[in-house]
């Protein structure tokens, strides 16, 4: 590892190696440039020590205990109970006990120069980097800086609530004691996935939230999520607002509610959104709010308050902190393109920025993709059909049980669930797809391939899926829209 403390000139220099960051570096590199990354805490970033890894290890073991249930004899095999100590020392494994040697040496092998301590832009294209020992250097670049600093869990201002030391997600995913008490404020994704795990730990969860569960999802999905987490015994309060918090001497927390409900608990986590990692960032300097998402054009280049690239075009942005899509994969999807784009632009090249341009970013418009982690899982992508009529879109909505194909009935008894396409009626492609069930996250891929290769329904009759897979729920969908369209 490289750790920096002289003045020095890289061709990109890049805040934050969350796997974003990493990700431009490594394409910049691989493009033939010289690539320094700045990181104040974990090379690996929220990703793989606080959020997706971690929490995806603390519902894994319970999803697979669902699954053998479902099954009569499988059922009979799985004697006993969970064991929360062994899911939390896999977790472990997962974040490599928050150690990111690994990551490290996998820097160092790309060729990227790691710069340990907290970075600031102070000029053009100018990073000054505060490290840990509190000194400081200025790290150069000669064609770009990029900003890939994330984001943070918001805390609404609840009265009280910053008093009880509630919990974030850092602190649900790291979790070393499972409570036996956890209420959790906000029913999005991360209050819907943590109310399915720590309800599997043992918890007894309970949830508010202002808005139905899932609210960014199709009404159907998050219904069915809904039943799974009353029927798991997490009592929900949708619709209602936490409107104080105290913590008494016997350490319990005592939350009210809008509706006059008055809940108890040992530990409160708050998942109520994101803010931007970019507070202490410089930006001021360049004319911008600190602690505001960064607005960025199709090349990633951030804008100014008129509209305009900052000075000339030097200063980019990716992942979380753009606000485009707080996802991983859309985050490394803007981090590939724009890796490239600042390599081809070096070697003089323009990028390649038209729609679905080798260096533009339309995936992240028309074809979002996520996968909500909860049992029963939701898949996603592209536009609900709420929000593909809100865009002015005339569309077809069809729906099908998921339980009625034969190999999802072959996969779980009582195997409970649902699909949907949005169809644009005028150019007859699916613009939208969502699968509630059980393991319904491996359906995703094809309705992704169909929605970005933009394939004609008549088209998709002849994309035959195996039987019995639960992939013949595209047959019965298109059954259900029917052929002569
Ligand atoms: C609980 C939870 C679960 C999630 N699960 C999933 C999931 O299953 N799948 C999925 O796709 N997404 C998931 N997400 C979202 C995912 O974690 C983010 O989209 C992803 O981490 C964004 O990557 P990033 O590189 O933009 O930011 P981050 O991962 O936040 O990395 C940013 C890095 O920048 C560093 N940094 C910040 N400011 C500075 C500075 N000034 N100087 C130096 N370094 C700095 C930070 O220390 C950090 O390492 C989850 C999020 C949460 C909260
Ligand atoms: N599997 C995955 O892909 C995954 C998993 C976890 C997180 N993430 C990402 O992390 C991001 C953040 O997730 P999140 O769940 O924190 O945010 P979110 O925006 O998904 O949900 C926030 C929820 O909090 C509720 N809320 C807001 N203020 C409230 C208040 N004062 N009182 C009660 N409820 C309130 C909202 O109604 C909403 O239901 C998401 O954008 C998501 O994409 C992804």
């Amino acid at each position: 590892m490289t750790d920096i403390h002289q003045e020095s000139t890289f061709d990109v220099v890049i805040i934050g190696a969350g796997p974003v960051g990493e990700n431009v570096a490594d394409r910049a590199v691989q493009g033939g440039l010289s690539a320094a990354i700045v990181e104040r805490e974990l090379v690996g970033g929220e990703c793989s020590y606080w959020a997706c890894m971690p929490t995806k290890a603390l519902l894994r073991d319970a999803a697979a205990i669902r699954a053998a249930r479902a099954l009569p004899a499988a059922g009979q095999a799985v004697i006993g109970e969970l064991d929360p100590a062994a899911v939390l020392a896999r977790r472990d494994r997962f974040t490599s006990n928050w150690d990111d040697s690994g990551q490290v040496d996998w820097l160092d092998q790309a060729g990227i120069t790691l710069v340990r301590g907290h970075g600031r832009i102070t000029g053009t294209r100018t990073v000054t980097v505060t490290h840990p020992d509190g000194a400081t250097t200025s790290v150069r670049a000669r064609h770009a800086v990029v900003i890939a600093t994330g984001s943070s869990a918001h805390l609404p201002p609840v009265p009280g609530l910053a008093d009880v030391a509630p919990w974030t997600s850092r602190e649900a995913a790291a979790v070393k004691e499972v409570p036996q008490r956890l209420a959790i404020i906000g029913g999005g994704v991360v209050g819907s996935e943590m109310a399915t795990a720590f309800s599997a730990l043992g918890s007894r969860v309970t949830l508010v939230s202002q808005t139905r569960l899932l609210p960014g999802v199709e009404p159907f999905a998050s219904e069915h999520v809904a039943t799974a987490l009353r029927t798991a015994g997490v009592s929900l309060h949708l619709g209602v607002d936490a409107t104080g918090a105290r913590r008494d001497d016997s350490g319990t927390v005592h939350l009210t509610l809008s509706d006059g409900t008055a809940v108890e608990a040992d530990e409160v986590l708050v998942a109520t959104g994101r803010t931007p990692n970019t507070k202490d960032l410089g930006l001021d300097h360049l004319g911008l709010t600190p602690g505001d998402w960064l607005a960025v054009d199709d090349a990633l280049a951030v804008l100014d308050d008129t509209g305009r690239p900052i000075d000339g075009g030097w200063l980019y942005a990716a992942g979380d902190v753009t606000k485009r899509a707080l996802l991983t994969h859309h985050g490394k999807y803007q981090a590939r393109a724009l890796g490239d784009a600042l390599a081809a632009r070096a070697r003089g090249e323009n990028p390649d920025l038209g729609t679905w341009g080798r260096h533009a970013v339309t995936a992240d418009e028309s074809a979002v993709t996520q996968v909500i982690f909860t049992d029963p899982e939701v898949a996603a992508v592209g536009l609900s059909a709420e929000a593909a009529i809100a865009a002015g879109r005339k569309v077809r909505v069809v729906d099908h049980d998921l339980g009625a194909v034969a190999g999802a009935a072959l996969h779980a008894d009582d195997y409970r669930g649902q699909a949907r396409m949005v169809i644009d009626d005028n150019s007859n492609t699916l613009i939208g797809f969502t699968a509630v069930g059980p393991d319904v996250s491996e359906l995703l891929h094809a309705a992704t391939v169909a929605i970005t290769g933009e394939v004609p329904l008549d088209r998709l009759w002849h994309a035959v899926p195996a039987y019995p897979t639960i992939s013949e729920i595209w047959l019965r969908l298109l059954e259900t829209d029917g052929r002569d369209r």
